[in-house]
């Protein structure tokens, strides 16, 4: 076995910081629906088995996790057809967290990936576009799914017509701080449809973003390959 520093620190003549960009799960860790989507059955135990092991029931779309394009297509790919050059993608922060403190159905509209790239320039090629709400703030807290006395969520998400704007360029996915791709009352899911079919990969409830630059990390999104899966609780990881 080789011993050699990871040949991306090598190439860069630097030592690369990771970050985890990914929350803790729990079965409490709030849900879309509300419901619990995250079970976790003790099956042997180091007291009377001399070793410990869980069996896990889980809902694709739980915790820090991936949308594969099968998540809103008839036969689109799914999380285990994803490609790995895929998952790996220059990051790329849009801060909304001013609006978004002021309205919690802030959306990130073109307006506001056009103020990234005068600011940054062009978009790299094959990024991933973050949504910075800073909601992550209020997860453990009702606040983070904001539903109102109707059940309506309130809660950041991307605009249509930002996804639409990046559908014209090579960006692989979208991520959100929020539970959803979608702002939280939005009756239609109409970003998912628009996004996912179109090859193009989410995810959501991301942590961490506060720690990263606007541009210049590079993301790495360990999604789960299970075949014919819709998307899966992923580990995610940020190098700078
Ligand atoms: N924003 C959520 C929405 C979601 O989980 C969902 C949407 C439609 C039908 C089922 C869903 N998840 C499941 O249980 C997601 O895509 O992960």
């Amino acid at each position: 076995q080789d011993a050699t520093v990871p040949a991306g620190a090598a190439q860069a003549g630097r030592a690369l910081t990771i970050a985890d960009m990914t929350h803790e799960l729990y079965p409490e860790f709030p849900t879309f629906f509300g419901e619990q989507q995250f079970f976790m059955e003790q099956k042997f135990s180091f007291a009377e088995d001399k070793f410990n092991l869980f069996e896990l029931r889980v809902n694709e779309h739980t915790g820090t996790h991936v949308d594969a394009p099968l998540h809103f297509s008839a036969d689109g790919q799914s999380v285990a057809e994803i490609p790995v050059e895929k998952l790996m993608a220059p990051l790329v922060v849009i801060d909304i967290k001013a609006k978004a403190a002021e309205n919690p159905d802030a959306q990130v509209t073109p307006d506001d990936l056009q103020a990234w790239i005068d600011a940054n320039g062009g978009l790299p090629e094959n990024c991933c576009v973050a949504m910075n709400s800073g909601w992550q703030q209020h997860l453990g807290t009702d606040m983070y799914r904001n539903a109102d006395q109707d059940g309506t969520m309130h809660f950041p998400g991307f605009h249509l017509e930002a996804v639409q704007m990046l559908l014209e360029g090579s960006a692989v996915g979208i991520a959100v701080d929020t539970l959803s791709l979608d702002f939280g009352m939005s009756p239609d899911f109409a970003v998912h449809y628009g996004w996912l079919p179109e090859g193009r990969w989410g995810l959501e409830c991301i942590a961490n973003l506060d720690a990263m630059p606007a541009t210049g990390a590079t993301l790495i999104v360990g999604a789960p390959k299970h075949r014919g899966g819709t998307g899966g609780p992923a580990r995610v990881f940020a190098l700078t």
